[in-house]
């Protein structure tokens, strides 16, 4: 029977006063965004589904009364919207994304790697304590700016924690445009501080190191062990990495929650924009630099190191924004250079079989 598709509104007040309730799509995370890419002659034969889990086997997806698990494909992530065919679902359609949070592979290994797709907010968790670190909090920052998602800075562990101000105020200089909260992950905090982000229909994610609390988050939210916790090692403050796949968490009446490992090491690409919002200020100085390319280390006509002169910026901030666009520059060069080289190599293959074929 085909479903019926027309509502794809986010809920607000009928006519009567009173809130209707999420369809099941609404819960997964469907949003106007989504409906205005389709008709609903094609949702009639190619339903919804969102991706909530990547395994090596196969992709788990959720829609209307739909719960399957569809061939993998590399061109997808947790958090995608496909349109089903049910007797085709490789060729299932891949819908345009609202955001897409990815980094370089870890190790040698020359590619991207989608991380997630069509999140709201990224929740970036430390805690106070060995954990906290300005440069990396900064790249997680410039990571969301990049992917289009709205950052929010979590301190996690403020119970255990005597004067949580040093943390709240490092974290705070950032960025004016990112809120930072301090709470107690295993207590009611999550539900009340992050309420306003965490409405039914929209999808928030969890980034963080290994042993934050990000697993405890998610299961505060949804009031239930979803996710399992572990406790950290006491005396580097280091997790364990307890998560080991990124799942999207559908929590019912409130919004889809992902939950990912904790990430060693996050290497940006094509971030340019992102870490020139986190250094706005740094930024808009270089556009003074007598040259466009202008790395800011010994280069002459550099406004940059002029205003360092002057003390007008702080070295140890301008050091990590240095490390960072050269960490940027240099993975979009090498992973523009590997694609090149993969669509030569496929050229090369496909005269081959012309060729061959002859
Ligand atoms: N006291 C206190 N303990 C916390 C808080 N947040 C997390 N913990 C504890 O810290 C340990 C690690 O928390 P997890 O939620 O497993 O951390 P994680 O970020 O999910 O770790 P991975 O899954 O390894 O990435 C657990 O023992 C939690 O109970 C907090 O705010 N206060
Ligand atoms: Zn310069």
């Amino acid at each position: 029977m085909p479903r019926d598709f027309s509502k794809f509104t986010l809920p607000g007040a009928d006519d009567t006063g009173k809130t209707p309730a999420l369809s099941q799509l609404q819960e997964l995370g469907w949003q106007p965004f989504f409906a205005r890419q389709t008709s609903v002659d094609e949702l009639a034969t190619t339903p919804p589904v969102r991706v909530t889990e990547v395994h090596r086997s196969g992709l788990r997806v959720l829609g209307d009364g739909i719960d399957m698990v569809v061939p993998p494909r590399a061109d997808a992530t947790v958090g995608d919207w496909l349109l089903l065919n049910y007797e085709l679902p490789s060729a299932s359609r891949l819908l345009e994304r609202k955001s897409l949070i990815k980094r370089r592979a870890a190790g040698h290994d020359v590619s991207v790697q989608l991380i997630a797709a069509n999140i709201d907010t990224a929740f970036i968790v430390t805690s106070c304590n060995a954990d906290f670190n300005v440069a990396r909090l900064e790249r997680y920052v410039a990571l969301a700016f990049e992917a289009e998602v709205t950052p929010v800075i979590l301190l996690t562990k403020a119970d255990l924690c005597r004067n949580t101000l040093p943390y709240v105020t490092e974290a705070q200089a950032i960025s004016d445009a990112v809120t930072v909260l301090t709470l107690n992950a295993r207590s009611d905090d999550p539900l009340t501080l992050l309420a306003p982000w965490c409405k039914p229909g929209q999808t928030v994610a969890f980034l963080g190191s290994s042993g934050v609390g990000k697993s405890t988050l998610t299961n505060a939210l949804s009031a239930r062990e979803v996710a399992a916790t572990n406790s950290i090692r006491e005396d580097d403050a280091k997790g364990r990495h307890t998560t080991s796949h990124r799942q999207l968490h559908i929590i019912a009446g409130r919004c889809a929650v992902l939950d990912t490992p904790g990430v060693r090491e996050l290497q940006l690409t094509d971030a340019e924009s992102g870490v020139a919002e986190v250094f706005s200020d740094l930024d808009e100085l270089a556009g003074d630099c007598r040259f466009n390319d202008c790395s800011h280390v010994s280069e002459p006509g550099c406004a940059v190191l002029a205003a360092l002169d002057k003390g007008l910026i702080d070295e140890a901030r301008l050091a990590r924004w240095r490390k960072l666009l050269a960490e940027d520059r240099h993975n979009t060069a090498t992973l523009a250079q590997r694609r090149s080289k993969d669509k030569a190599f496929g050229k090369m293959v496909k005269q081959a079989k012309k060729h061959k074929s002859r």
